[in-house]
């Protein structure tokens, strides 16, 4: 069976979690065969380009001895590592967690909740049941508010929010790999078994853009909260999303579920191809199915998965190793119990740190900004941090900080592929620059040069690149006045067409000198020694 297990290619990292792999899926089979005995298979199914043990028959599996895989004092080892995976045990984080997303998203904390078990067969699901929390949850009626930002540049902003319904704890299933050049799953176990918190919504959203927006806004929070990484390429947050169409005032139509979209960039794309999909089937006289579907984000298309319409009998029952949790707040809790042992609500509320819209808020009203721009200041973990530390340290205004920030940093970091932490640049280096700026000893078009000489990577300061550079404010009045009356003298037409009183054309003798100094002429001073010499 071990080698098995190989072959079927789960990502084995020691030879006792091999065996134990191998036990696992031993209860499986056997879960599989007790499920399909009454209905008479003897062989196991394929489903959705994944083969259960081809050519296995139930009377092979069944011959199985597990016993002669396994010498004796592994054999031990291995019964209580089994009795530990097996015997399961509630991770009082995983409750911490689940409490502190539910205070975060405004939700009601159940002070009492209910474990089931939910079975079904699935190659990624060894046990054959999932731990769920399918009748009590432990957090209900909550409230996500998010920024959409609208307007044909995005700059502005409006507030949303989507009703949360339940927030329930869970256990992961392993990660499906599907290989489709070797027609193949490869199935990695090591998240199977670990604590997974759901979030599941109200249908308040009425486009992929909104949809996208909320997650994000969701990501951030429980990034902040330390209760998820929030990495969704990696799969550590992942997006089911249920769609429907409704004409006006009738009720909402038949939904169809995308399963495990894995950015929010694709759950927007995948939303609005559904909604596109559903108008036109029903154009068409066609029915919705509720079907589950699968995005295909080369194609940009949602493909059927599985339907839904025979609802599946999942047998729930209750989890048998987990009682009911208890959580309590100041209130309620017992004099009597080890506060270490408990989980109190109100001791989790003062432990929370400060969410993402209340730091918004506070970005806002500390250094005048824009809303938006304290919408993108927390969009990239640590670029907040970056803009406080350059606003702090730089007698810029903060505004002149952000669009800084904004257009050449991120630009900078778009260009080479880095995130803010892995930036070469920091941000006392960007306070200087702006100080040069600031002091007008550099152009702002010279600060633009200087920025892409420290990019390079060298750690030469802002004030050393514009010495060896020469990058400096050229403000030498005889150099200036030279120069000026140099393009006066090469450019009569433009020099006539302001002796007959458009003064536009000035511009562009500004430019041809600015030009002539690499841009580094005292804009004000050319402007004054220009329009003496002219009028
Ligand atoms: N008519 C509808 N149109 C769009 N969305 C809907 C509609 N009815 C319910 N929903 C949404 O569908 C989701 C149902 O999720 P839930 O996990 O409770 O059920 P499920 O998809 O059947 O379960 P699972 O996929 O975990 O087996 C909720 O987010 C709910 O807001």
């Amino acid at each position: 069976l071990g080698q098995t297990i190989q072959e079927r290619g789960v990502v084995v990292k020691s030879k006792k979690r091999m065996l134990l792999l191998a036990l696992k899926w031993y209860e499986c089979c056997l879960q599989y065969l007790r499920y399909h005995n009454d209905r008479k298979l003897n062989t196991f199914p394929r489903s959705g380009g994944i083969q259960f043990f081809p050519n296995v028959h139930l009377h092979q599996l069944q011959k199985v001895k597990l016993l002669s895989i396994v010498n004796s004092s592994l054999a031990t080892q291995l019964s209580t590592t089994f009795h530990a995976e097996y015997l399961k045990v509630l991770n009082k984080r995983c409750v911490e967690g689940a409490v502190m997303t539910g205070l975060a998203l405004n939700c009601t904390i159940n002070k009492r909740s209910l474990f089931d078990r939910k079975h079904y067969f699935y190659a990624d699901l060894p046990a054959g049941y999932q731990i769920t929390q399918q009748r009590c949850p432990v957090a209900v009626n909550g409230m996500l508010t998010y920024n959409l930002c609208t307007g044909k540049n995005r700059n502005q902003t409006t507030l949303k929010s989507v009703r949360i319904k339940q927030i329930q704890l869970e256990q992961d299933s392993g990660k499906s790999l599907h290989d489709d050049a070797r027609f193949q799953t490869l199935i990695d176990l090591n998240r199977a078994g670990v604590g997974l918190i759901e979030i599941v919504m109200e249908p308040d959203m009425t486009c992929g853009e909104e949809a996208a927006a909320a997650v994000r806004e969701l990501q951030l929070i429980l990034q902040q909260l330390g209760t998820c990484r929030g990495n969704m390429a990696e799969g550590q947050l992942r997006v089911d999303a249920n769609i429907s169409v409704h004409q006006p005032g009738e009720p909402y139509g038949v939904r169809a579920e995308v399963k495990n979209i894995n950015s929010a960039r694709f759950l927007a794309r995948a939303i609005d191809y559904e909604i596109q999909r559903q108008i036109e089937v029903l154009e068409n006289g066609e029915i919705i199915l509720n079907e589950t579907r699968a995005f295909d984000y080369k194609s940009g298309r949602t493909i059927p998965m599985r339907d839904k319409e025979g609802k599946q009998d999942y047998r729930f029952m209750p989890e048998p190793n987990l009682p009911p949790l208890i959580i309590y707040d100041n209130k309620t809790l017992p004099s009597n119990v080890n506060h270490q042992q408990v989980v109190n609500i109100d001791q989790i509320r003062e432990q929370m740190p400060e969410l993402p819209s209340v730091k918004r808020t506070r970005l806002v009203e500390k250094y005048n900004i824009l809303t938006e721009h304290s919408i993108t200041l927390m969009s990239e973990d640590g670029l907040m941090e970056f803009f406080e530390t350059v606003a702090e340290n730089t007698l810029a205004n903060p505004r002149k900080v952000i669009s800084w920030i904004i257009n050449e940093f991120l630009g900078f970091l778009k260009q080479n592929n880095l995130t803010v932490r892995q930036s070469p640049f920091k941000p006392l280096a960007l306070s200087e620059l702006l100080d040069l700026l600031e002091k007008g000893v550099v152009s702002s078009s010279a600060a633009k040069q200087v920025f892409t000489e420290m990019c390079k990577k060298e750690g030469k300061s802002a004030s050393q690149i514009v010495k060896e550079k020469e990058l400096g404010l050229l403000q030498d009045q005889a150099k200036l006045e030279q120069i000026c009356q140099s393009i006066i003298e090469n450019h009569p037409k433009e020099v006539s067409e302001i002796h007959k009183g458009n003064w536009k054309v000035l511009n562009k003798l500004i430019g041809q000198v600015q030009k002539a100094t690499h841009r580094r002429a005292a804009p004000n001073l050319v402007k004054a020694i220009l329009e003496k010499k002219l009028s």
